[in-house]
């Protein structure tokens, strides 16, 4: 159908058609360099590369109890200075290094954050932390870091939220998330199910795990939809599935769901639903009332419970290296706290360490009894 354009509007280098009846709660749109633009000019190294792909196979084989080891996804809420950032993540390379033998540790860098109504929704977003929404630099930044800390030899982990971003930074990723809010997405269980790590999905805010399960099995299967190719153009995206979806109790509305039965229940329906019925436990977020002294007792209650169970295959924790959370105005940004979350409370350094200690006990324990 023709329809006669009302006018355009003019922002960056893009026109774009406005009717009456479209674009009209839109103030402007950008073009963003392409993810073929971005990959060229931040190439990831054949080192990284090579890391990247053996710590996908071990989390898979973690997940799927080929190999022995808990697997512990730590590290900030949310990465918003690099700078700190990669300083903690030299400080997890030696205890990654330290426990090899019994965890298999995988650093949380989250660039993207849901949020339950507004607020500052992370480095692609919003890199300079003023509301400015860069997120060319963002996309830029995030995936410096992923490289920075992959040179390390520390696997990364992410939570996917936008659909788009995934094609700027998922080769640098091994292992990725879909968080509670957007477990029921759709649009997040398409993409998990071409994504090439192992993804797992949170339990829904309410404390229902019924969602997840669901998405564990919908990315499991084929899909065909809508994406961007790596020139940025709108294109049909086919799947084959994705192999290595799995659950993340992080508790609910209700409260925790980390104890024995939640586990064990947790468990069972995910293997009658032929789903791996090994799982991650999030000692954070509704498991520990977003308190981070909380958190940590979590984490060692949790560190006595894998020895007596098969099904808790790992635990998340959110760390940084001060404890606590500070506020962030984006609108009159004041000096922050070096080294410390600006979403949700974190453990400091000292308390996680100790907390690692603890679980690497945990998973020695569970082999002399297996
Ligand atoms: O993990 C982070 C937060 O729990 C999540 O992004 C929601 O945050 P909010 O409730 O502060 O918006
Ligand atoms: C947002 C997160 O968790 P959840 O989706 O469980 O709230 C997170 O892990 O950063």
């Amino acid at each position: 159908m023709d329809r006669p354009a009302e006018n355009l509007f003019e922002s960056g280098t893009m026109k774009t058609l406005t009717t009456s009846s479209s674009n009209v709660n839109v103030r402007t749109i950008e073009p963003l360099p392409t993810p073929s633009d971005v990959l060229a000019e931040l190439p990831a190294s054949d080192e990284a590369a090579a890391s990247v792909r053996r710590s996908r196979e071990e989390i898979r084989a973690v997940l799927n109890g080929l190999d022995d080891r808990l697997l512990v996804i730590v590290g900030p809420c949310s990465i918003h200075d690099p700078a700190a950032g990669l300083e903690y993540a030299r400080m997890l390379a030696d205890a990654a290094q330290l426990h090899r033998e019994d965890l298999l540790v995988v650093m949380r860098a989250y660039f993207e954050k849901p949020r339950t109504t507004v607020g500052w929704k992370g480095l692609i977003n919003d890199p300079h932390l003023d509301g400015s929404h860069d997120i060319a630099a963002g996309l830029r930044a995030a995936r410096n870091f992923l490289h920075d800390v992959a040179a390390l030899g520390v696997p990364l982990g992410t939570e996917f939220l936008e659909p788009i971003s995934p094609q700027y930074i998922a080769d640098l990723v091994s292992w990725g998330a879909i968080g509670a809010r957007t477990t029921e997405s759709q649009i997040h269980r398409q993409l998990s199910s071409g994504l090439s790590m192992p993804v797992g999905f949170k339990n829904g805010t309410d404390g229902g795990i019924g969602v997840a399960l669901d998405a564990c099995a919908s990315a499991s299967a084929p899909q065909a939809f809508l994406g961007v190719d790596d020139d940025g153009r709108a294109a049909l995206v086919s799947t084959t599935g994705n192999p290595d979806t799995h659950l993340i109790l992080r508790g609910g509305a209700d409260g925790p769901n980390y104890g024995a039965e939640d586990v064990a229940n947790a468990s069972a329906r995910l293997a009658a639903a032929g789903l791996n019925g090994r799982l991650i436990v999030d000692a954070s977020h509704a498991n520990s009332g977003k308190d981070h002294r909380r958190q940590a007792a979590v984490a060692r209650e949790l560190a006595d419970a894998v020895e007596g169970s098969d099904a808790i295959a790992g635990v998340m924790l959110e760390s940084f290296l001060v404890e606590g959370a500070q506020k962030l105005d984006v609108s009159a940004r004041g000096d922050l706290v070096y080294g410390q979350s600006v979403t949700d409370a974190c453990m400091g350094w000292g308390t996680t360490a100790s907390v690692l200690g603890d679980l690497a006990r945990g998973s020695r324990r569970r082999r002399s009894v297996g």
